[in-house]
């Protein structure tokens, strides 16, 4: 009798030991990171399937002790360390001025595009100047993993916008921001904009381009870059497209007697209905001829031209759920031939 209830005991002590462990992970293994560094295991080696469970580095950046940011994303599928990736953690507020108040019309879908109307308050918009300031340098591109400077292609200066190192920059004594807040809650208004999943992160640094007449412009081109990246996600076919899953192209000033300048997609059909001029170029609505979008050759363009009005910005993907590529999104910035322009790149990338 005593020998068999001690041997009852012991297989419902294992039964109880197993189905404890399986909860453990149905519940996302709370504390499992924590427990792993102790013990000296890195997480994301672990784990380096989930992009969730990546490793990551907190990055506390904010004068009020928040928490906000994660970098150090481990790449799950070719293992290598990003370091210019973010997401939001929990510690970010973002209200008042560091909110928004922006309205969103759905332009197309597949590729999706959305106009952002009010993406940047004017406050935003004077602080990204005034951080854009000091740091102006010639734009670079990438050919064959090399860096270089080609204005035939790309003929803009540009800014990096540092989010981990406050700005130094004093904002005009009007602008009601918070500087250690502008960065992130721009970022944090990019990510929660595209929602999940998949898992998205935000590159760093954001980058303001400035565009002079009378030749600023960047040549057609994608955003996404090099073939030979696999995405791999499970039971799929994997593609060979690396990068930026989405782009806002936002506008962040022009000047009063700016002319060119637009943003052109020569693959998109222009969208139905006069209501769209205010604004994409519509050919003789709302335009004198001097403002038909051309491109560096003079040419008119085809496809949708979007106006550069400051404050808004055009949202589009540029990789499928499943990592392939909208050839589509062939896009360029037309020549600036009278004044001056400044936009804002915000990409989005798979790796979260
Ligand atoms: O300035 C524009 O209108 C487009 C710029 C652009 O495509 C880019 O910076 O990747
Ligand atoms: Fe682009």
């Amino acid at each position: 009798m005593a020998s068999s209830s001690s041997s009852v005991s012991l297989s419902s002590v294992i039964q109880y030991t197993l189905f404890a462990v399986v909860a453990y992970f149905l519940a996302g293994a709370p504390y499992l990171a924590p427990l792993l560094s102790v013990i000296g295991v890195d997480e994301a080696s672990f784990s380096s399937s989930s992009l969730s469970a990546s490793s990551s580095e907190d990055v506390n950046t904010s004068n009020q002790g928040h928490q906000y940011a994660h970098y150090g994303r481990q790449d799950a599928h070719t293992g290598a360390k990003r370091d210019n990736l973010w997401q939001p953690g929990e510690g970010l507020v973002c209200e008042g001025e560091h909110g928004h108040g922006y309205k969103t019309y759905v332009l197309r879908r597949d590729p999706l595009v959305v106009y952002v109307e009010g993406f940047l308050s004017e406050a935003e918009r004077e602080a990204l100047l005034a951080l854009s300031a000091p740091n102006w340098a010639p734009s670079t591109i990438w050919t064959a993993q090399t860096e270089h400077l080609d204005p035939k292609i790309r003929n803009s200066l540009r800014a990096p916008l540092n989010l981990t190192q406050p700005p130094t920059t004093p904002f005009p004594p009007t602008n009601p921001l918070t500087p250690s807040l502008l960065l992130p809650c721009l970022s944090h208004r990019a990510h929660t904009f595209q929602g999940s999943p998949p898992p998205l992160s935000i590159e760093q640094p954001l980058w303001t381009q400035k565009y002079l007449a009378p030749s600023g412009h960047y040549t057609y081109h994608y955003d996404f870059s090099d073939p030979g990246y696999v995405r791999g996600t499970a039971g799929r076919q994997a593609p060979k497209i690396q990068g930026r899953k989405s782009t806002f192209m936002v506008y962040v000033s022009a000047s009063e007697d700016l002319q060119g300048g637009g943003t052109n997609f020569p693959r998109l059909e222009k969208p139905v209905g006069e209501w769209w001029c205010r604004f994409v170029y519509c050919d003789g609505v709302g335009d004198g001829e001097e403002e038909v979008p051309r491109d560096k050759e003079g040419q008119k363009v085809e496809g949708i031209t979007f106006r550069p009005i400051p404050g808004n910005a055009v949202f589009w993907e540029n990789l499928r759920e499943d990592g392939n590529a909208y050839y589509e999104t062939w896009h360029a910035g037309l020549p600036v031939t009278r004044g001056e322009k400044v936009g804002l790149n915000v990409w989005s990338w798979w790796e979260g």
